[in-house]
This record gives C-alpha cells, sequence and structure tokens, in this order.
C-alpha cells in the first residue's frame, strides 16, 4: 500500500530554515478543580527559601521548524500529470508571497474553542497577604502543574486513588498540593536531570519529609516527573520488586501509548515484550521520506503531526530532552474563494465571529437540554444549521462558502461529519486542553517514535488475534504463536476494537463493549506532495480554500506549509468529513490531479507557476487494517464517560487498556496516547503490588 511515484524533477530550490523563539508562559486551559476549594495554604510550615532555581513553568522553549496514514501508489501520476497539465503554465517560477496582507486573518487552529485561565492571583487558594515572593514562587509553581493536568487547590482522580493524603481536603492537603506543585516545576525546570527525592528535599522543611516522600513517590510513579529520553533517565531503574519475581507484560501495539507505557513498565522493573502487527513502531505517528530528483526531499507526517498546545505537553519535553527546535504553527491562514481572490479580511472576521456565536448558544441550549432532559442528544450538525437559519446567518453566497470552510475545520477537528457529533459532549475534552502554541517538529514525528523505541523488545509483524485472561494470568494469541504473561495492556485503536479485530475469552464485559460501539471513530485523510520549489511562499503555515458545493466542503479545504520544518517545499492538502470518506475511493492519480487543480484556480490568476509535484502520497487510514480511521470522537448518544469505560481494565486487572481512545481529557491526540500510556503503567504497577502483598498474605497464614 505504500508507494510514491516520482512525477516531474525540476530544478529546486531548498528553502531557508526559519526559527521561531517562543516562551511558554502563556495562557493555560484550568483544569476544572474537583475537590475543595479555599484551602489555606499554610505559609509557616512551606520554607520561603523554596527553590532558588529557575522555577518558570515551562522554561523557554527553542522552538523551530511537520505532519501525515499509509501512503498509496500512485501508478500512473507522471503521465497523466506530466505533459498535458504543464503546457498550460505560463511563465517561469516567481518567488512572490502570494498573500502580502497586512494585517493578516487569525489562527485557525486544529480546535475551536479555547478556554484560557483566569489569572491565578484570583484564586482564592492564594490569599491576598501571600503576594509576595514566596507568594510569586507559588503561583509559578501552580501555574506549571496546572498546565501539566493539576487542578489548582484540589486532588485529581489519581492522587485520590493512590491516597496522598489521610484526609481529603484541609491543612495537610494544602501543604500536599505546594509539594507536589514544587517538585514538578524543580524537574520541569531542567528536564534532562533526574530529580532525586533529596534535591526535592533541599528546599523544604524537614517537617514536611513525609509530604515529600508521598509526592515524590507518586509523580514518579505516574510519569509526572523524570520521563521520557534524557540519557540519565534513559538510563533509571527503579526497584519496585525488591527481592520479588518482576511480573511480566505483554503489550499489544507499539503506536505512542504501548512504547511510553512498555519504557515506563521497564523502567519500573517488569518483564516487558510488545507485539506488533506492522513492520514499524509508531501506528498513527508516522513519518515518510519524500524524495525527488535533484536532491529535493522532505519528511512528511501522514498521521499525527501537529503538538496541539505546548504549554505541559509530555512531548514537548522529549523535544527539549532530544535538542529538537520546535516550531509555531504561525497564527495567519489566508482563504482563497474559488475565483483565487483572497476573501475579504473584514467578512472573513464577521462569519468566523458569528460561527463562534452560534457554536455558543448551541452550548447555551444544550445546558439548558442537560439540566431538563438528560437522555436527550441530537446532532451538533442539525443544531448549528437550525441556529443559521433562525438567526439568519450567512445568507450571501460568499458568507454561505466561509460559514461552509468553518464547519468542514470542526470535522477535520473531529474527524468526522458534523451530524455524527453529540451536541451535548462533542467538546467535553475542552476545559483539559493542554494551552500555548500549536508546533511542528522539523523532520517529524517519527523521531519521537524511534527514540521511544529504541531497544525495546518489540516483536513486528505479530498480528494479535486474541487475548485470554483469568484469575491465573493472560495468554495473548498471534498466528501459531502465544504469549503467557502475568498481564497484558492493549493500545490497538478504537477502530480495530469495533470491528472486532482481537477477539476476548472470556468476552468483554458489556459495558465496555457498548461503549466500544457508541464512541465514535472518525476519518481524515491527507495528500502529502513535495514540490520543486515553494511557490506559496515562506511567511505562512496554512492556508485555506472555500467551495461552492456544501457537500464537497472538507475537499481539501486546507493546506499545511511545512517548508519550514520539514526539509524542503512539502505542501499538505487535508480532507475532513464526507471528503474523507470519499477520498478513499479515489484514484492517487485523480485526487493529485484535483489538489493541483485547486492550487492552480488559486495561483495562477496572480502569476504565479504552479509546478507539478515530485513526489505525492495520498493516506488511506479507513483501510488501514490496523487502525481502520484516524481519532475518536464523542458520537451522537455518547459522552466523556465512554473514554473512561474504555480505559477500565477486566478480569481484575489482568487485561488493561490505553491509546488516544481512553483518555477522556486528551483524546485524539499524540499527547493523550503519550498519557494514557503512562497512566495504565502506574495502574499495572498497582495492580503487581496488591497481588505481591495478597500472595505474600497468603503464604504467612
Ligand atoms: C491523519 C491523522 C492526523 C492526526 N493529526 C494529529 C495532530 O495533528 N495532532 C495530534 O496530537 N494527534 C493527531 N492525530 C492523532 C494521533 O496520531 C493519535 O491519537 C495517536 O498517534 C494514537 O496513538 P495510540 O498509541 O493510541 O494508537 P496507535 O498509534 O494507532 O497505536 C496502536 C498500535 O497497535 C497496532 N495494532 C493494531 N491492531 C493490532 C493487532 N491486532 N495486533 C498487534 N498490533 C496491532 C497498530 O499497528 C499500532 O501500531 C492524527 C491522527 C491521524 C490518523
Amino acid at each position: 500500500m505504500e508507494e510514491n511515484q516520482e512525477i516531474r524533477p525540476e530544478s529546486p530550490e531548498k528553502p531557508k530554515m526559519a526559527t521561531d523563539n517562543l516562551t511558554n508562559a502563556q495562557a493555560s486551559p484550568m483544569k476544572e478543580a474537583a475537590t475543595p476549594s479555599n484551602t489555606e495554604l499554610n505559609s509557616g510550615k512551606i520554607d520561603k527559601d523554596f527553590a532558588a532555581a529557575d522555577l518558570n513553568p515551562t522554561p523557554a522553549e527553542k522552538l523551530q521548524p511537520s505532519e501525515s496514514d499509509e501512503g498509496v501508489d500512485l501508478p500512473s501520476i507522471s503521465e497523466s500529470l506530466g505533459e498535458e497539465e504543464s503546457s498550460d503554465l505560463v511563465t517561469e517560477p516567481q518567488f512572490q508571497n502570494p498573500n502580502p496582507l497586512e494585517p493578516g486573518p487569525r489562527a485557525r487552529k486544529r480546535r475551536r474553542r479555547k478556554r484560557f485561565f483566569t489569572e491565578i492571583n484570583a484564586n482564592p487558594a492564594f490569599p491576598r497577604n501571600r503576594r509576595n515572593s514566596v507568594g510569586k514562587e507559588l503561583d509559578s509553581e501552580a501555574i506549571t502543574a496546572m498546565s501539566v493536568g493539576f487542578p489548582v487547590n484540589s486532588l485529581t482522580e489519581e492522587e485520590i486513588e493512590a491516597n496522598v493524603v489521610s484526609i481529603i481536603g484541609g491543612k495537610e492537603q494544602a501543604n500536599y498540593i505546594v509539594v507536589r506543585n514544587h517538585i514538578i516545576a524543580l524537574w520541569r525546570s531542567n528536564v534532562s536531570n533526574w530529580l532525586t527525592r533529596d534535591h526535592a528535599l533541599e528546599s523544604i522543611r524537614l517537617e514536611h519529609k513525609t509530604l515529600v516522600d508521598t509526592a515524590y513517590k507518586f509523580l514518579l510513579e505516574h510519569g509526572y516527573i523524570n520521563f521520557g529520553l534524557a540519557p540519565v533517565i534513559k538510563e533509571a531503574k527503579l526497584r519496585s520488586f525488591d527481592g520479588l519475581e518482576p511480573p511480566n507484560v505483554v503489550v499489544v501495539g507499539a503506536g505512542l501509548a504501548g512504547l511510553v507505557a512498555a519504557r515506563q513498565l521497564l523502567s519500573m522493573g517488569f518483564r516487558v515484550l510488545v507485539l506488533e502487527g506492522r513492520d514499524r513502531p509508531g501506528g498513527r505517528v508516522k513519518t515518510r521520506k519524500m524524495k525527488g530528483g535533484d536532491g529535493v526531499e522532505a519528511m512528511a507526517d501522514v498521521g499525527g503531526s501537529v503538538l496541539t498546545g505546548i504549554n505541559g505537553n509530555p512531548l514537548g519535553v522529549l523535544a527539549r530532552q532530544l535538542g529538537l527546535p520546535l516550531h509555531k504553527v504561525r497564527d495567519i491562514c489566508p482563504l482563497y474563494l474559488p475565483s483565487g481572490d483572497l476573501v475579504d479580511v473584514g467578512v472573513d472576521s464577521k462569519i468566523e465571529a458569528s460561527f463562534n456565536k452560534l457554536l455558543d448558544r448551541v452550548c447555551k441550549l444544550r445546558q439548558s437540554m442537560i439540566e431538563e432532559i438528560k437522555s436527550v442528544d441530537v446532532p451538533l450538525g442539525e443544531a448549528l444549521e437550525t441556529f443559521r437559519l433562525v438567526y439568519g446567518v450567512a445568507e450571501d453566497q460568499e458568507e454561505r462558502m466561509l460559514f461552509d470552510w468553518h464547519l468542514a475545520n470542526l470535522e477535520y477537528a473531529n474527524a468526522t461529519l458534523l451530524g455524527n457529533l453529540s451536541m451535548a459532549y462533542w467538546d467535553q475534552d475542552d476545559p483539559y486542553e493542554m494551552g500555548g502554541d500549536h508546533c511542528f517538529i522539523p523532520g517529524g514525528n517519527e523521531t519521537f517514535v524511534h527514540a521511544l523505541a529504541e531497544n525495546l523488545p518489540v516483536f513486528y509483524g505479530n498480528v494479535v488475534e486474541s487475548i485470554r485472561y483469568g484469575s491465573d494470568g493472560v495468554v495473548v494469541y498471534a498466528g501459531d504463536k502465544e504469549f503467557s504473561c502475568d498481564m497484558a495492556l492493549c493500545t490497538v485503536p478504537l477502530g480495530v476494537l469495533k470491528k472486532g479485530g482481537i477477539g476476548f475469552v472470556p468476552e468483554l464485559p458489556e459495558k465496555k463493549k457498548e461503549a466500544i460501539q457508541r464512541l465514535g471513530y472518525g476519518l481524515l485523510n491527507k495528500v502529502a506532495m513535495l514540490f520543486p520549489y515553494n511557490f506559496w511562499g515562506e511567511e505562512i503555515d496554512t492556508f485555506g480554500r472555500l467551495t461552492e458545493d456544501s457537500s464537497t466542503r472538507g475537499e481539501f479545504f486546507l493546506f499545511y506549509s511545512y517548508s519550514s520544518v520539514s526539509g524542503g517545499p512539502l505542501l499538505v492538502a487535508l480532507v475532513a468529513g464526507d471528503a474523507a470518506e470519499r477520498f478513499e475511493t479515489m484514484s492517487p492519480t485523480d485526487s493529485v490531479k484535483r489538489v493541483l487543480q485547486i492550487l492552480r484556480g488559486i495561483y495562477h490568476p496572480k502569476g504565479i507557476v504552479v509546478p507539478d509535484p515530485v513526489q505525492a502520497l495520498c493516506s488511506r487510514w479507513g483501510q488501514d487494517k490496523f487502525s481502520y480511521g484516524s481519532y475518536s470522537y464523542v458520537a451522537v448518544g455518547s459522552s466523556g464517560d465512554d473514554y473512561d469505560i474504555l480505559a477500565e481494565s477486566v478480569g481484575d486487572g489482568r487485561v488493561f487498556f490505553a491509546g488516544e481512545a481512553t483518555n477522556k481529557q486528551y483524546p485524539a491526540t499524540m499527547h493523550g496516547a503519550f498519557l494514557s500510556g503512562m497512566r495504565e503503567a502506574a495502574n499495572i504497577l498497582r495492580v503487581a503490588r496488591r497481588r505481591a502483598s495478597e500472595s505474600a498474605s497468603n503464604l504467612a497464614k
């Protein structure tokens, strides 16, 4: 399925690498406080010389200049595109700025709705008399902890389950939170170091040693500190099973979730084996090297591409440890009419504002629906269309096309038609969204994958068919091979679970089977094109195009330029919604022809020549038997709870589940997959300890 074909080499011009520098001290999302508020910080008990080190939330990361499935054959592309299409090219390539906009349109991010947290100083947990230097440090540390997903003045469910304090609420909890925040900030200030408990203790009064011990242990075992790919961290081994036979775990799937979990379990002292059906690691993260004549080449992400929010993002930590610069996706996205003309900036802003207002109205409506008639849900698409008609939004042709573009953008973010999305819960993860800029990694996300997979016992080409589990252990079956283990971790995509790709014996509980069916799993596809030179300009990372026909609104509606990060003049066109489904039945040649037609429609009227690509790739995530789609979404009738049900282990702690579709807070993302792997490694450790102590007490009887 994965072949590429050269098209027509022309004299390439290598683009210059652009570098943007970002700081992370920006707005982050606020995770809603789950437990008590107004807990007083006991300033007398916390050493005033708290951490003299730079405790910047996430110290400025050097940012610099990627995106992507499985590529497909482009069998006859050179013949069909070569001569005939180039005959109407009139001039030599001209390097013009196709869009000298000033001021430019605003950012269009993968996710529409962002809630930035309110100033932490306004939080009642930090009384006014604490607005001094210690207070500022505490604030700064709290911001760092919040960016990682910890509430300001309460405990997470994980912390409660881990019994980090004896009583929920009160002074002990308030002090624990300060200590926990301090340890997180201390490690985040230098993620290439192994933070020791003693180092953490240095800046905290000895009387809080127990709290430091508890917080340090919790953060370490749950992968909030000392994780990743720095040499000292990779070499570290925890002694979780001193004097005991370490349990063995089979991890199914070597995507981000499986790789992260396997690494963490190995460092905890487990014996681990990873079974992967494909012949490569990474799963839905896949970077293809594209190459044409005359040395033009680029790395194209055909699966997960954008780090959607860098603050607190564990992939941002890996980038720092690996010395990878990040490239901020720039906040400018010109939109073009079918004529090739630029959309009027005023009309663009007006329709974007109307679109957001309609979404807010839908959210208010659902709030009252949820309060009154709990079980009723309707498709988000229907609600939006009804509101559009009622409020008379986007009635003329250009406005309607713009409105459709925003709908396509939402279908891209959710990988499905708006008609499939739950009006009640489609954005249930918004409160947790990672804050900060959206970024690319130069060279593509496989850099992370290869570094994570290094030296891991991954056995490729092992397609798991069934998992048998019981009180005495688990057997994983792949072809004619059987793998016996104490516990198994299943990280296969929701698409594979929906298709019954893995049989469970005994069957999964009804509750889990129903959640698998209810939760949505959608489709997004990409066409990656390597051109002989950059004709769209170096100053933009995205541009979009409108269509007259609503039913094709998701067809190549958004282009990502990877010129500044991929190593070559690479454009990636996105196909969302209905168009993503139809795209899978089109021949790659026809798809690429269609994209070129669109690009020429935009650039030729400006006198800019659009050459044939030297290589092109089309993804087919829907036909990929190791994925059957792109990522999860909240379907009509489903809710965020289904993510939690998918994450539940079965067989009294024998089979565990990770992967993006098990992460209620961060679904459909690379960091969501990463964090789910960490979460399950901690759960497996907890169950292994429980079993070890049960068998010790049985022996003692
Ligand atoms: C087109 C596209 C664009 C995306 N864009 C973004 C983005 O910009 N930003 C972002 O954050 N996220 C994005 N994502 C989502 C992100 O890539 C995924 O959420 C994440 O990579 C999922 O990781 P995972 O470990 O949960 O699953 P996977 O990566 O799918 O890993 C599961 C592994 O299990 C293996 N497997 C499946 N069945 C079997 C079997 N029977 N036996 C053995 N092995 C099996 C698979 O081969 C795979 O390697 C995108 C995804 C796609 C497809």
